[in-house]
């Protein structure tokens, strides 16, 4: 086995026909690829016009930029040839890499794993950087980039300070007293040290909720009997005519999602079957799916329509806002919301009241966690970081309940790594990044 490491090369930029074609190189034989392509090293980092070659053949005129080790992104040696858009010309030229010894393409996220491994950006950052590509509303690229800059990491990495202090200061008052009381030699205020920072730990944990909306929208789940009007109001609110539309009852079988960008931030609209009982296995499943997709709501619609008499209730879930559907038809019931498709009313106050619910998720606000890792990580910190105050008695296990909650941190940031966190994070990346 070669300890030297395989150079990967990628199509890092989009779809091709294009303007321009990026083919990325990062690895050791980067430099000697690009002198046999191009000729001579140009400066690190300038961007220069060259002929690219391949045996006596000139391919392209193409712009080529060298940046040695380790002023790159992955820290390795990097070469970028930006190529003119040719399908078939980055064909021949990806064809031509990978017959080079030591070259192989790259794997989805293996730039940035490269990146990782070099210590250029932690997991945080890494999973900062998957949502920025991610991201289609103006909502999601704040979080993505403030997530990708920095800012969680370095909160994290202030917190894994204070918690290696409390620590040390722990097992050093544990050196003092031989008979294990600690409480005199430890700091007055070390009790309550800990105590701020589990409910810190907590108070992040809790903007899980907030981060997540941002990151995979807003669920706004469309519910009620059949024939209430349901696929109507998502094609409306859609402006497309994704959902069949019918008079018969029981029409919708399949949940079906429509993202739409309300000012800046996703919002997922569902469309469920009708709830009612049913013969039809079809139907059934349809009825079943919709139960479980009320449950995974971030707000539910429930609608009423004066033409579908029902003795349904409104589901139990902490956001039903109830619509009378079909207003054209007869008068709403008072405290709901009227609509009618037909006429196209009341689809405005019911998109402004969506988005003034959606006010409080604005990313700006401050550092929100959005992935589920995050909070899971913060929520074990907090719990060992409580146990370690009930304990303070016995502080060699105080101690070691300390360390635990730091191993949390260290494992959120990628010090620390069960490579399946890893597998699954990098997958995420498309090939080329
Ligand atoms: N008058 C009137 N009719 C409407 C309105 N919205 C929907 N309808 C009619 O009501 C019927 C049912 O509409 P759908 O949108 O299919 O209702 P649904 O709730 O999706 O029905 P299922 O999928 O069968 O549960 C159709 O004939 C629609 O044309 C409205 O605002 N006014
Ligand atoms: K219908
Ligand atoms: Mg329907």
């Amino acid at each position: 086995m070669s300890l030297v490491r395989d150079t990967i090369f990628a199509l890092s930029s989009g779809a091709l026909p294009a303007g321009v074609a990026v083919i990325r190189l990062s690895g050791p034989a980067a430099g000697s690829a690009l002198i046999d392509m191009t000729g001579p090293l140009p400066p690190p980092r300038r961007l220069v016009l060259r002929d690219v070659r391949v045996g006596s053949a000139t391919l392209d005129r193409a712009l080529i930029v060298w940046m040695p080790a380790p002023g790159s992104f992955t820290g390795e040696d990097t070469a970028e040839l930006h190529l003119h858009g040719s399908p078939a010309l980055v064909r021949k030229i990806l064809g031509e890499l990978g017959g080079r010894h030591g070259l192989r393409l790259a794997r989805p996220g293996e730039f940035t794993q490269r990146a990782f491994e070099a210590g250029k950006l932690d997991l945080v950052a890494a999973d900062g950087l998957a949502d920025l590509l991610g991201a289609e509303t103006e909502n999601q690229r704040r979080l993505a980039q403030s997530r990708f800059e920095g800012g969680l990491s370095e909160r994290l990495e202030g917190w894994r300070e204070r918690l290696l202090d409390l620590r040390a200061e722990l097992e050093g008052a544990l050196d003092f007293s031989d008979e294990g009381d600690v409480g005199e030699f430890l700091p007055p205020d070390f009790a309550e040290r800990v105590a701020d920072l589990a409910r810190a730990f907590e108070q992040s944990a809790d903007t899980y909720g907030r981060g997540r909306i941002i990151r995979e929208g807003l669920r706004v789940v469309i519910a009620g009997p059949p024939n209430a009007g349901k696929s109507s109001l998502i094609n409306a609110l859609a402006r497309s005519d994704i959902a069949i539309v019918t008079a018969e009852a029981g029409t919708t079988r399949d949940v079906r999602e429509v993202p739409i960008d309300l000012e800046g931030q996703l919002v997922v609209l569902v469309d469920t079957a009708g709830l009612r009982t049913t013969d039809s296995l079809a139907e059934a499943e349809g009825i079943r799916r919709a139960h479980l997709a009320i449950d995974t709501a971030d707000v539910v619609l429930w609608l009423q329509a004066p033409d579908v008499p029902t003795d349904l209730v409104a589901p139990h879930h902490p956001e039903v806002w109830t619509i009378s559907s079909k207003a054209d038809l007869g008068a709403s019931a008072p405290g709901t919301l009227p609509i009618s498709t037909l006429n196209a009313d009341g689809l405005d106050p019911l998109l402004l009241r969506l988005t003034a619910f959606l006010a409080d998720f604005d990313a700006g606000q401050s550092v929100l966690i959005s992935h589920e890792r995050d909070r899971q990580a913060l929520s074990s910190a907090a719990s060992g970081l409580r146990e370690a105050l009930s304990c303070l008695d016995r502080p060699e296990i105080a101690a070691s309940l300390i360390g635990t909650a730091t191993t949390s941190l260290d494992r959120l940031i990628g010090r620390v790594d069960p490579e399946h966190v890893l597998d699954a994070l990098f997958s995420r990346f498309c090939i080329g990044k």
